[in-house]
């Protein structure tokens, strides 16, 4: 597999280096120069495939030699030792669950992934890195979770103070061990910067061996594609066109799903559903993308201003704005209408949307509303609902369980270092 820079100043490199490096020195993103066509026969016997088995085939067909088989499947069966399951809540809605992993998020896909990939990559090079990840909410901790303890490895989570749920906080700053988090005084989209800023920062880079565990790297993005051909699976006995709708924010999800269609997946179509953070969905209105501080929401791990994918889903349409709206529609929602969603689809299905999922939801139901055929759409539910509790049980007016795994988090102390928005702190930390 080789991989170009989006802004095609860097030189191509391999996907080790890709995964190791993080970003290209120009600050574009890596993007691999071919993406493969399956055959057909995989698609003829997908449904009787594992997820584990589906994850080989895509994943080797990516990554080609770079990595030997046997150890490929060892990675996927440590990755993914949790279930995915499709759940049908009505007709023409079916929501995939994502959020059976460690750290309750679907973040676990890419973190689990690449933290086995990365470890791979390392001990032929005998390097120790550095990983910086910015968070909104879940990918903290699962990169937190899925490095922890690797050896030369050390993590920092930056992440926005007060603008994450209590049980996500709790997550991502008891984790120890080789992981720290840092409280920013800012947004998101300042904790992004002053990742990306790090990266460069000559002294920082040549002195730390930095890297990236968010979606800007490639390794995060190709068992993202996973789940869509599992879930496609699921339903291709019922003939019915395939949606998804995506909960968006970095749009890392989505350019999942744009990897497996261009690998022959038949995705009849992509809904992006944001929260007022309407980016891209402004950007598909009016061929304008004009990235703007993030806004806090109820949704709040897709408080994203300036979401780090866009370039990829330019390249992935051979940057054509009308290619991109064909393939993709995309809705916006504030916060009363998603708790609205959440209640109707409680009353209506007895089933308890987090405050992503219900964007989701209402992505693909607006879009269905437009269409004058039956579809199969499925939800990517990005969050257990227990992690957004307190508002969840308000809009609901009823108790929902946490889960044993985010109990744990709750019991213990949170540990983080408090910082300003200011790049020179931020380095000096890092430096000391
Ligand atoms: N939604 C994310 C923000 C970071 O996104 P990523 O997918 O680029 O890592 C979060 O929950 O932290």
């Amino acid at each position: 597999m080789e991989l170009y820079s989006t802004k095609k100043i860097s030189p191509n490199v391999s996907i080790g280096e890709a995964v190791l490096k993080g970003l290209p020195d120009d600050n574009g993103l890596y993007m691999p120069v071919q993406i493969p066509e399956l055959p057909k026969s995989f698609f003829d016997g997908i449904e009787k495939m594992t997820f584990q088995d589906i994850g080989f085939t895509v994943s080797q067909a990516l990554l080609g030699k770079s990595v030997d088989d046997q150890s490929l499947r060892k990675i996927l069966a440590e990755a993914f030792d949790f279930e995915t399951p499709l759940v049908k809540i009505k007709e023409g809605f079916s929501v995939l669950e994502l959020f059976h992993g460690p750290t309750a998020a679907f973040k676990d896909f890419g973190a689990r992934f690449m933290s086995r990939l990365m470890r791979y990559f390392l001990q032929q090079t005998n390097q120790e890195i550095n990983i910086l990840v910015a968070t909104s909410g879940d990918t903290g901790s699962a990169v937190g979770h899925g490095f922890l303890g690797v050896e030369g490895i050390r993590v920092t989570i930056l992440y926005p103070k007060g603008k994450v749920s209590d049980i996500q906080e709790k997550q991502l700053t008891t984790i120890g061990g080789n992981v720290s988090a840092l409280e920013i005084d800012g947004t998101f989209d300042d904790c992004q910067r002053l990742v990306k800023s790090a990266f460069l920062d000559e002294e920082l880079s040549s002195k730390l061996n930095l890297t990236s565990a968010n979606s800007i790297n490639i390794a995060r993005l190709i068992p993202q594609s996973f789940y869509y051909f599992h879930a496609y699976a699921q339903l291709k006995s019922d003939g019915k066109p395939v949606v998804f709708s995506v909960p968006s924010g970095n749009f890392g999800n989505l350019c999942g799903g744009l990897i497996a269609k261009k690998m022959g997946l038949p995705i009849a179509h992509f809904i992006a559903s944001t929260n007022v953070n309407d980016i891209v969905p402004e950007y598909l209105r009016s061929g304008v993308f004009h990235a703007r501080p993030s806004i806090e929401t109820i949704s709040n791990a897709m408080d994203v201003g300036n979401p780090s994918n866009f370039p990829r889903m330019l390249a992935l349409h051979d940057w054509e704005y009308d290619k991109i709206k064909n393939e993709i529609s995309a809705f916006s929602f504030d916060d009363n209408e998603t708790k609205q969603a959440m209640r109707e689809v409680f009353n209506e299905c007895d089933y308890t949307l987090c405050p992503h999922t219900a964007v989701a939801y209402l992505g693909l139901k607006n879009w269905l509303q437009e269409q004058h055929e039956a579809f199969n759409g499925v939800l990517l539910s990005t969050a257990h609902p227990a992690k957004f509790i307190d508002v969840v049980e308000e809009t609901l007016k009823a108790k929902i369980l946490i889960p044993e795994r985010l109990q744990e988090a709750l019991s213990k102390e949170k540990v983080a270092q408090p910082m300003s928005g200011k790049f020179d702190d931020f380095k000096s930390w890092l430096l000391g």
